[in-house]
């Protein structure tokens, strides 16, 4: 990761309590950067820690210790408009399931809108709309589109609608948490060739949460793979995923769906654990 790091992340760590004894410790002392103009994909299983190390970094979730610094300045936990508004502007996040930012009754152009009239306040009503069907001509959607209700587009869609809705804050990172997990085989590649274009043209870096290495080979150049919590091994993706260090990303590599694939789930289960 040789390029300034746009995101540093300092000895985070993070407990859940549960109940009275139990408690979870999703992050424990995980430090990472993204280079600026960088990917950086975070792997593992469910239940590692992935979500959590996102949300500590846009501000959604707070930690018990350590520190984020996004583009120099450190982040916490807010709610204060103005505060929101500028971490918005440096980073937005787009999430597995695009439903959540939509609105069921509304053309989904509405939710564009919104982001235009947070962002750009000095766009007047006809501009927001030019720039509405200009963000979504980017995203490979049109007009027919914009004037939709949610209803009436296929998921493949709907996270394209996401991604416009994203860029119309022209923020310089996304934070993509399983965002193509929910895509069948050929809209997922489709995606992930919008949002590799979308990052040559505007300079973007990616923080990429995923569990499916064959997207981490697509689309990142940074990994750093998590286990419990823990960054357990890191580096290029070329490094991590030819010549992996530990036994664990090796059985993770190993279980990766690839054409002619058999799952051995005795093996895996006793290695990942029954939460794999
Ligand atoms: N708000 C919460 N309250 C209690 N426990 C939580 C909370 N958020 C996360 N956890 C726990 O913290 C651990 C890490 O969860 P996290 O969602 O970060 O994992 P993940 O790697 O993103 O998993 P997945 O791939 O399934 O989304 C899990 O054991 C989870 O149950």
């Amino acid at each position: 990761m040789s390029q300034t790091p746009i995101i540093e992340v300092e000895r985070l760590d993070r407990t859940f309590h549960l109940g009275r004894k139990a408690s979870v410790h999703a992050l424990d002392d995980v430090s990472c950067e993204l280079g600026a103009g960088r990917c950086l994909a975070v792997v593992g299983e469910s239940g590692s820690g992935k979500s959590t190390l996102a949300r500590v970094i846009v501000g959604l979730e707070s930690a018990d210790s350590g520190t984020v610094r996004i583009a120099g300045a450190e982040v916490r936990p807010t709610t204060a408009r103005r505060e929101l508004r500028r971490r918005a502007k440096l980073v937005q996040m787009v999430f597995q399931d695009p439903q959540g930012s939509l609105n069921r009754s509304l053309p989904v152009s509405a939710t564009i809108d919104e982001m235009l009239r947070a962002h750009r306040p000095e766009l007047d009503r006809a501009a927001r709309r030019a720039r509405v069907l200009e963000l979504f001509a980017e995203v490979g959607l049109n007009e027919r589109h914009a004037d939709a209700k949610p209803a009436a587009l296929s998921g493949g869609q709907k996270q394209r609608v996401a991604i416009a809705r994203a860029l119309a804050a022209e923020p310089r990172i996304i934070v993509l948490d399983e965002a193509v997990s929910a895509l069948d085989v050929s809209v997922q590649s489709q995606v992930l060739d919008l949002l590799k274009r979308l990052r040559r043209e505007h300079g973007l870096s990616y923080l990429f949460i995923t569990h499916d290495l064959s997207v981490v080979r697509d689309i990142a150049d940074d990994v750093v793979v998590m286990r419990s919590g823990r960054i357990i091994e890191r580096g290029t993706v070329d490094e991590v995923l030819d010549s992996p260090r530990e036994p664990y990303t090796r059985l993770l590599i190993a279980s990766a769906p690839r054409p002619g694939w058999k799952p051995r789930r005795g093996l895996r289960d006793a290695l990942l654990g029954s939460g794999a």
